[in-house]
């Protein structure tokens, strides 16, 4: 018999197929900015535009778009519509992913209510909590069902991601139980580190440690007086120093 597997803490970085996961992470930065471009009606782009719009600086991106394959063409650059349909499927974004989110308390509702997961392909197909008194509740176009309809409804749809907006005394019970079900993906906004087995991705959503980044550049700024100390490259926590 083989060992157990190690479990994976969700702070690892693994490249996913190839490409850097600090990469991976900017892909969705750069289809927000093809997006806001093409709804400008631009059809090209220079990598020096795309990267303006995405707040990156142009020669990180060449460097992220070649792991895609995309060098652009001299003079000419990007195609907008052409480098977004690439980075949608390279995201997987080309296809619908149903979602199930657990703990439907006040987060949990505003993630239910919020129309941009739909918008972008992400269906949510359950909405489940322990408390017996939420379960009926309807919020939007869902009804809120009983924790215990996991396994179903992950089976039913074929759910892959799960979304965890519980306390985070539950998150890692939940988060075991999301993974015994068949999800292979865990977006958790509980503030606890969860481990889960290999093949399993965690992101993270840590909504104060965000603060706390946005605090320490506050204090650089006041400390260092007027005037940019950084190039603002859309994704802050990547370069700071701060550990929560
Ligand atoms: N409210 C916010 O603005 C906010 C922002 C960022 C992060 N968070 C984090 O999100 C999580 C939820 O916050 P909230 O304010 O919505 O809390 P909440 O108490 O309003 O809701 C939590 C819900 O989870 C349910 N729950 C508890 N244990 C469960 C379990 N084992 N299985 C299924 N459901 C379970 C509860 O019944 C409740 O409905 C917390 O970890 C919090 O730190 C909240």
């Amino acid at each position: 018999m083989s060992p157990p597997s190690p479990r994976r803490n969700d702070q690892d970085a693994r490249p996913s197929r190839g490409i850097p996961e600090a990469t991976v992470a900017r892909l969705p930065v750069y289809l927000r900015a093809l997006t806001g471009l093409a709804d400008r009606g631009i059809a090209t782009a220079s990598s020096e535009e795309l990267a303006r719009a995405a707040g990156v600086n142009s020669a990180k991106l060449r460097k992220d778009l070649s792991y895609l394959g995309s060098y652009g063409t001299r003079g000419v650059g990007y195609d907008v519509e052409y480098l977004r349909y690439q980075i949608a499927r390279e995201i997987g974004l080309t296809q619908d992913w149903p979602v199930v989110i657990v703990g439907i308390g006040n987060l949990g509702h505003a993630l239910a209510n919020y129309s941009g997961f739909v918008s972008r392909g992400f269906g949510i197909v359950g909405l489940l909590d322990a408390d017996p008194a939420r379960v009926g509740e309807r919020v939007g176009d869902h009804v809120i069902q009983a924790y215990n309809e996991l396994e179903r409804v992950v089976s039913e749809y074929g759910v892959a991601i799960g979304v965890i907006s519980t306390p985070a005394t539950a998150a890692q019970e939940v988060c075991d139980r999301m993974v015994a079900a068949g999800i292979t993906s865990v977006l958790n906004f509980a503030p606890v580190v969860l481990s889960v087995p290999p093949g399993v991705d965690v992101r993270k959503v840590d909504l104060s440690t965000e603060l706390q980044i946005l605090a320490y550049h506050e204090q650089r700024k006041a400390l260092a007086g007027p005037g940019p100390l950084s190039q603002v490259d859309g994704l802050p926590a990547e370069r700071s120093p701060l550990i929560p």
